[in-house]
């Protein structure tokens, strides 16, 4: 992008963390990086750390609706990507109102945090299933939500594969093996890909699906081919688990960097 020209609107619907490692967070910050402007709708308050989610906080469905409606009305939006939903409802609204807008979606389904607590239960998978899957562009989930999604406990081509046939393209992330990650990206009807990449070995990878799903949103708004836009998303995640690699911050699984340091 040269220096003045209007940045794309890309458009994150999540929930908030409140030690800034995942969610909304992640998810502006990556935008900003990238050069899009962020607008966000707020599904949810989490109070949350390194550690743990200790409690969550709901927004009505209406006030996601008029936010999501106060966005559409008035911002060319060039892709949204969803995280944390929280409810089967509201999953039912956004497929609703992003169904014909003509607008890549990406849906990060976002069921479990990387320190274990559970941010979706099974009303929330069902409501994945029937309203938000067939509407999504692509589906980002890791192995765990890729089984919940499924109901089947396969490898990860297998489970990539199965998500596909239910209409959207799939990003099945994370496959951390020695040295490296793969992550299989399938399309209706085809051969599921692996697209390995290095792997960093640290433990402050929260935010790490919310920071990939991020990047991959704004590659997208700029209509960039989706195993290219992939590829892209997992080189800028890898940079920002790089420069996170040895921080000591919080008890627990410490965030995934969002400062500007040096990246190569
Ligand atoms: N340790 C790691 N080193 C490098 N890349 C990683 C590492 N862990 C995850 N990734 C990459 O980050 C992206 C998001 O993956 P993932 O960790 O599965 O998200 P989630 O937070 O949803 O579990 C993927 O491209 C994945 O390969
Ligand atoms: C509000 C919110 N959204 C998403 C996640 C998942 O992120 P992660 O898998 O890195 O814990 C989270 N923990 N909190």
């Amino acid at each position: 992008m040269t220096d003045g020209a209007t940045p794309p609107v890309v458009l994150t619907v999540a929930g908030t963390d409140s030690g800034g490692a995942a969610g909304i967070a992640a998810d502006l910050t990556t935008f900003s990086d990238l050069g899009a402007h962020g607008a966000s709708v707020v599904t949810a308050v989490t109070a949350q750390d390194t550690t743990s989610v200790r409690d969550i906080h709901r927004l009505p469905v209406a006030m996601v609706a008029a936010q999501i409606d106060a966005v559409l009305a008035d911002l060319p939006v060039a892709a949204v990507k969803t995280g944390m939903l929280g409810s089967a409802e509201a999953v039912a609204l956004v497929a609703d109102r992003f169904s014909d807008q003509g607008l890549p979606v990406v849906v990060d389904p976002v069921l479990v945090a990387t320190s274990g607590a559970v941010l979706g239960d099974d009303q929330l998978v069902r409501a994945y299933r029937r309203w938000l899957l067939p509407v999504a562009t692509v589906v980002t989930p890791n192995l765990d939500e890729a089984r919940v999604l499924t109901e089947v406990d396969g490898p990860p081509d297998v489970l990539a594969r199965l998500l596909a046939e239910t209409g959207p393209a799939v990003v099945l992330t994370g496959g951390v093996g020695s040295g490296s990650c793969t992550d299989w990206v399938a399309l209706p009807g085809e051969d599921p890909v692996p697209l390995t990449h290095h792997a960093v070995v640290t433990g402050n990878d929260h935010g790490t699906g919310c920071t990939f799903s991020a990047a991959l949103t704004v590659h997208l708004a700029r209509r960039v081919p989706l195993i290219s836009a992939v590829t892209r998303a997992a080189t800028y995640t890898t940079a920002k688990l790089r420069l996170s690699q040895h921080w000591e911050l919080g008890r627990g699984r410490g965030p995934i960097a969002h400062t500007r340091g040096e990246i190569a």
